[in-house]
């Protein structure tokens, strides 16, 4: 958010160029806009008194969106019989979300010391002539003597207004090399330029609008177009933050490189430059200190007609951010400063020849689609709008291409050098003018984003929060099924270990079983009818091994159960790919079953010997009955007896 902050208007001092004192143009006409009283030429014509008023007042509002304006100039615009090229430049801006109108369009001309008679001529209404190339009509022509506080109060502050508005805007400059294009957007230390006239006023509205319960965020950005490629000059590799004030306008070669962006086109937010650095500024203070770090990055050299020549296009964007503190809603607006690199003859070094030949290739892009442009807005035939557009065939016009497609209010200030060595640039340059101007624009206002959209906003990502957490988890749950899956399927081996730990834990239970002391009753009628006769010593003897004995085989036959119940589950439930290892472990069930029922006939074996050793001391109850001394004998027979089954 930004921070109230004085504004710096005195930094705009008036610069004395000179030139000023004895100007002398070598254009042979009256001057349309100038500051101070008519200079006198080498053919002077008198100034109309209307004409001098208007242009002298550096306070005049817009002359875009004024009615008087319109009024004033607009009632004949049409391609007039005395061969005037007849550029609309009344903007309607109305109370719609629409801004109609055409490109507005500037010519400045730069201060000359030549006293040569050259075929130029400014009349009034913002005219200029030429011997036989005839009259031209634009926005606002600027005299030489003009300064930029005058070129800033009639093409910039307007924008301004419409930026407050939330419409985006840009302003170019145009011309030939040397021409003053770097001067006008940029100024000099003594003579502030657009861009920071711009950047104080957005301010100074800022501080105005933020007492309407609105706050404002400002950030800006920097690129420049260099050979073809795009670089982001606030994203140098050898950044170093700016330590002056404004003025390191141009003040080195930067040989650093800096970030190369790309270009991308898609539905949702058309063309666009991505990867460029934003920076946040809360004063133009801010602002101009990032343009300074950008100035120093950007590539200059000298040219026959400029020792500090601008080698590549700059584009300066200031985003403003408004939220209404009341309602919530928000909506952003940019406002583009361009200071293009100019058009040249070849030039004699190698190094400037190339880079020459990629910025008139670029100027020549950017000539060709204003044409088709002017051609579409003048041509009745309908079919005309549908025509191609070459935007693609530069960086630049690819950049400027949502601009010069309705996105933008577009404004080109074009500067001229009379001199008659820049003849034909600047005949070119009055051609481009001439043909921007025809170029009629519908600007669609950017869309307020309110409370009600954001909340409709958070909304939509709730939902889809929750759709995608269920997706994670649904995701979560097959991933585990396919791993447990996976494990059964493909890993055989681990199944047949699980069952092979079960049985050894079955066995194991069962062994400690077998240990442990079984207390159930023995229920042969015959076995207790002998152990009660028998003296209760031997008796209990008797009757533990044989609890033993019925033990054990209750639980081999239990535990031989339990196998063939494992057994027919595993025939039950085997998937083809573990019945090998599956195999493995029935034949190992297998031998361990046939141990077992070896044991239980061992088993078997020793209850029938208990059973013939229970007749042996049935008989001996017989005797028993008998005299004591052969009793006597008998129960030793009987103890015997029960040792040999102990063994
Ligand atoms: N209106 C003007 N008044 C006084 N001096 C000017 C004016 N326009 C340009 N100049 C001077 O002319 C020289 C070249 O101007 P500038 O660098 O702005 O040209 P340019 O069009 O940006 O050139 P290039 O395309 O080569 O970068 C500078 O020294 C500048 O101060």
């Amino acid at each position: 958010m930004i921070h109230k902050s004085p504004t710096r208007r005195n930094m705009s001092r008036p610069y004395n160029h000179p030139q000023s004192p004895a100007l002398s143009s070598g254009i042979s006409l009256s001057f349309g806009k100038r500051k101070n009283s008519v200079t006198p030429l080498a053919t002077p014509v008198s100034v109309s008194s209307s004409q001098r008023s208007r242009h002298s007042s550096p306070s005049r509002s817009s002359a875009i969106s004024s009615p008087t304006r319109t009024s004033s100039g607009s009632s004949s615009r049409g391609k007039s019989s005395d061969g005037l090229v007849n550029l609309d430049s009344v903007l309607q801006a109305g109370n719609t979300q629409h801004y109609r109108g055409t490109i507005s369009v500037s010519i400045r001309i730069k201060p000359s010391e030549s006293n040569a008679k050259n075929p130029w001529s400014i009349g009034d209404d913002d005219t200029i002539a030429h011997n036989d190339l005839g009259k031209f009509r634009f926005d606002n022509i600027f005299h030489p003597s003009s300064n930029n506080d005058q070129v800033y109060e009639e093409i910039g502050k307007p924008l301004i207004d419409k930026l407050f508005q939330g419409y985006n805007a840009i302003v170019f400059a145009y011309g030939m090399t040397g021409s003053g294009k770097t001067y006008t957007m940029s100024g000099t230390p003594d003579e502030a330029g657009l861009i920071l006239l711009s950047v104080e006023q957005i301010f100074a509205q800022i501080i105005e609008a933020s007492r309407e319960n609105q706050s404002f965020a400002v950030k800006v950005s920097y690129l420049e177009i260099y050979n073809e490629k795009i670089y982001d000059l606030l994203n140098y590799q050898d950044f170093k933050p700016p330590t002056s004030n404004y003025g390191s306008f141009n003040s080195k070669v930067s040989q650093a490189t800096g970030a190369e962006l790309q270009i991308r086109d898609d539905s949702k937010h058309g063309v666009r430059v991505v990867g460029l650095t934003e920076q946040e500024a809360n004063s133009t203070e801010d602002v101009m200190k990032w343009i300074s770090m950008g100035n120093r990055n950007r590539r200059t050299g000298e040219t026959d007609y400029n020792t500090r020549s601008s080698r590549s296009h700059a584009i300066v964007s200031i985003t403003l951010t408004c939220t209404n503190l009341i309602s919530g809603s928000e909506s952003s607006s940019t406002l583009s400063l361009c200071d293009l690199a100019g058009s040249e003859r070849a030039a004699g070094q190698h190094e400037r020849r190339k880079e020459g030949a990629f910025i008139n290739k670029s100027l020549l892009a950017l000539g060709t689609v204003i044409s088709k442009l002017s051609a579409g807005s003048t041509h009745t035939s309908s079919n005309f709008g549908n025509s191609h557009i070459p935007y693609r065939d530069s960086k630049l016009t690819r950049i400027l291409q949502p601009a010069l497609s309705g996105e933008s209010i577009v404004t080109t200030i074009c500067t001229i050098d009379t001199r008659l060595d820049a003849m034909s640039e600047t005949v070119n340059t009055i051609r481009f003018a001439s043909r921007a101007k025809n170029v009629s624009m519908t600007v669609k206002r950017n869309e307020t984003e309110t409370n009600h959209d954001r909340e409709g906003l958070v909304n939509n990502l709730k939902r889809q929060i929750d759709e995608q957490q269920e997706l994670i988890w649904e995701l979560k749950r097959s991933q585990s099924v396919s791993n447990h899956e996976s494990i059964k399927v493909v890993n055989p081996t681990l199944q047949s270990l699980r069952h092979e730990n079960d049985a050894l834990k079955d066995k194991l239970q069962h062994c400690e079983r077998l240990l442990d002391k079984d207390d159930a009753a023995v229920h042969d009628e015959q076995f207790v009818e002998i152990v009660e006769m028998l003296p209760t010593a031997i008796g209990a003897m008797l009757e533990s091994k044989i609890q033993g004995l019925e033990s054990q085989l209750r639980e081999h036959s239990r535990y031989s159960a339990q196998l063939e119940q494992r057994l027919q589950l595993f025939e039950g439930h085997i998937v083809p790919c573990e019945k090998s290892s599956r195999d493995e472990d029935l034949q190992q069930l297998l031998k361990e079953q046939e141990e077992e029922i070896i044991e239980l006939r061992k088993g078997l074996t020793r209850k029938n010997k208990m059973l013939d050793a229970l007749q042996s001391a049935k008989r001996l109850r017989e005797g028993a009955l008998r005299p004591l001394n052969n009793r006597e004998n008998r129960v030793f027979e009987a103890v015997g007896i029960a040792k040999t089954l102990e063994n």
